[in-house]
């Protein structure tokens, strides 16, 4: 078992960053922040999982914490992704009856419970779909779209990265135990070394979703490590004016 992990393509300007099971080195030119779906549907009174019923009380917090880590990585030059989930406005991208997404999506259900809310819920174009203002993307961010959890189904999530040379990601956003987590299973799957900020991310259910997601991740998919040893590490690189 290595004491430190080293993904390829890591240059001299790299950190050791300190994670559980072990330490990773961190090279910006190689690695990018992956915000996942930090929208007003997720993170906003009045958005999707409040209205579905979810407790979005941790919300506030992850979305500060996201704040520190996103200057932090502009600073050492490492590209930050944000990805947006939801669909059209007429839900086409959604999927009817035929699809499990039509089935199994809180929003979707939570429209049809309330006609009211219809056209409303993570539809591209309204205020649900829209990231949080505390975390305006910057110039050089970058934005993709998603239709499904996984920010890697049919999203140009991995040809983005690729003709970055990107092989590190840097997990933060919500929900911890669904999108999160389905993208990191991905990245795995795809060769991508992973980390998840363990106080940049929340989860949509009781505590121990995001406890077992820590442990899935730490044991079998990457990397878990804390906002404070991200900025402790990183931000010791050289900060450009980003
Ligand atoms: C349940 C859910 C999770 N999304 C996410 N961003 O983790 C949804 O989109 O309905």
């Amino acid at each position: 078992m290595p004491v430190v992990v080293t993904p390829p393509l890591t240059g001299t300007a790299s950190v050791l960053l300190p994670a559980r099971p072990e330490p990773i080195r961190v090279d910006p030119s190689s690695s990018a922040v992956i915000v996942i779906d930090m929208q007003n549907a997720y993170a906003s009174p009045g958005g999707y999982v409040d209205l579905a019923g979810f407790d979005i009380g941790g919300a506030a917090g992850v979305i500060g914490r996201i704040a520190q880590v996103l200057d932090v990585a502009r600073g050492a030059g490492m590209p930050v992704v944000y990805l947006q989930n939801g669909w059209d406005a007429d839900y086409v991208e959604a999927g009817g009856p035929g699809s499990p997404n039509w089935h199994k999506s809180n929003a979707l259900k939570t429209m049809r419970a309330r006609p009211e809310l219809k056209g409303q819920l993570l539809a591209r174009g309204g205020w649900d779909y829209e990231l949080v203002d505390a975390l305006a993307p910057q110039r050089g961010d970058i934005r993709v779209h998603k239709t499904r959890y996984s920010a890697f189904f049919n999203s140009q999530l991995d040809s983005v990265l690729r003709a970055r040379g990107v092989r590190t990601l840097i997990f933060v956003g919500i929900a911890s135990n669904v999108c999160v987590e389905s993208t990191l299973r991905d990245a795995f799957h795809l060769e991508y070394f992973s980390v998840m900020l363990d106080d940049a991310t929340h989860h949509l259910g009781p505590d121990f979703v995001h406890q077992a997601t820590l442990y899935n991740v730490e044991k079998f998919f990457g990397w878990v490590s804390t906002v404070a040893d991200f900025c402790g590490s990183v931000g010791q690189l050289p900060q450009g004016d980003a």
